[in-house]
């Protein structure tokens, strides 16, 4: 049996590693969240119950807190997710990016080096920190090519360059002490209990209440989509597998304009509500996002390679079950996002 610290465990990605990993039957969860705009308990009230599962409410950035939870519930692992997501917030207010994902990184790292500094040498082997970050460090690319753990960093918004600090850390407390950290890169995620301030959380939204669907730019902006859950698998086996000190992208082949991922959500919402008006007139172009990155795409070679992972589930199925759910959970779907 396991026992992992899951960082941000109430959030969107974070939820969906909580249940995959009770599912499982050989991980108890300690789940540490602060419950932010962003963390929803619902998301993981289904486990709530289960014995393997511990909820504690508290802050990354709390050293002590993060390092007394690790002692307590006697982890072999900490999967780091807790994290300020979304670039449009970033834009409007760098200050709660950079506490919560440098300065709470440092507390997930310090924390996890003071304990398992303290461990016997079988249990210091076997522990690690997965530190979940994203490809948005990487910076822009062209109309070409794809991102592979040997590209630089070339954060360009508050929020990457947010999480390209918090990866300096965690890789300078592997270097420094030792410390068996692996960092992860994924693309956009998407499926249920996404947050509906991210783009297709929003296009469902606006395209059920027939309001406008705002795309910045002219829409041509490409992201590589990937569905949570897949994202999830590829965090366990990173964790289990992945060696300390390395870095794994998460992804490739899920490259998408932001009008296709538009069109296709809108057709989707279309054929579920038995619209006979297209949703996708409704696409509204407005004023791009400052800084806005092109394009991202992830080649994904060393974890097909290396970890024997890949993708399952196809966009077309995803974004089918993804639009089904948020229509049965309209509720959500009207959270404020500037709750
Ligand atoms: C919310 C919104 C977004 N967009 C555009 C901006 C982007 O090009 C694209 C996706 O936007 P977002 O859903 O905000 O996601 P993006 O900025 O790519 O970042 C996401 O993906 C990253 C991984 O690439 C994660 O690290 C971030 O936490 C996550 O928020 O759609 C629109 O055109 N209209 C919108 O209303």
């Amino acid at each position: 049996m396991h026992t992992v610290l899951v960082t941000g465990g109430a959030g969107f990605i974070g939820s969906h590693l909580v249940h995959q990993l009770i599912g499982r039957g050989d991980c108890r969860v300690v789940n540490l969240d602060k419950l932010t705009y962003a963390g929803n308990s619902e998301a993981v009230a289904e486990v709530a119950g289960d014995r393997n599962y511990t909820f504690v409410k508290a802050d990354v950035c709390d050293v002590d807190r993060v390092a007394d939870l690790l002692k307590r519930h006697h982890c072999n692992a900490v999967i780091h997710l807790a994290a300020e997501t979304h670039v449009d917030r970033s834009i409007a207010g760098p200050g709660e990016f950079v506490r919560t994902n440098v300065q709470g990184t440092f507390g997930v790292v310090e924390a996890s080096k003071q304990y398992w500094s303290n461990l016997p040498a079988d249990q210091r082997d076997v522990f690690r920190v997965v530190h979940v970050s994203t490809d948005e460090v990487y910076g822009s690319l062209g109309d070409d090519g794809a991102f592979d753990e040997s590209s630089p960093y070339r954060p360009n918004s508050p929020y990457s360059a947010s999480k390209a600090a918090s990866d300096h850390l965690v890789r300078a407390y592997h270097q420094t002490y030792g410390l068996p950290t692996i960092i992860t890169h994924c693309g956009n995620n998407y499926g249920p209990w996404q947050f509906p301030e991210k783009l297709i959380p929003v296009v469902i939204r606006q395209a059920v209440a027939q309001q406008p669907i705002p795309v910045y730019g002219d829409g041509t902006n490409v992201r590589d989509w990937i569905h949570v859950s897949d994202h999830c698998r590829a965090l366990h086996q990173i964790w289990r597998h992945g060696r300390p000190g390395e870095v794994y992208d998460v992804g490739g082949g899920g490259e998408r304009s932001n009008l296709d991922i538009v069109k296709t959500v809108c057709q989707s919402v279309d054929t579920v509500l038995g619209r006979s008006e297209p949703s996708v007139d409704q696409i509204q172009f407005v004023r791009d996002r400052p800084g806005h990155d092109f394009r991202y795409a992830i080649r994904g070679e060393k974890i097909r390679s290396e970890l024997g992972w890949g993708p399952e589930v196809t966009f077309q199925e995803g974004i089918r079950e993804t639009v089904a759910w948020y229509l049965d959970h309209r509720d959500f779907l009207q959270t404020n996002p500037l709750a």
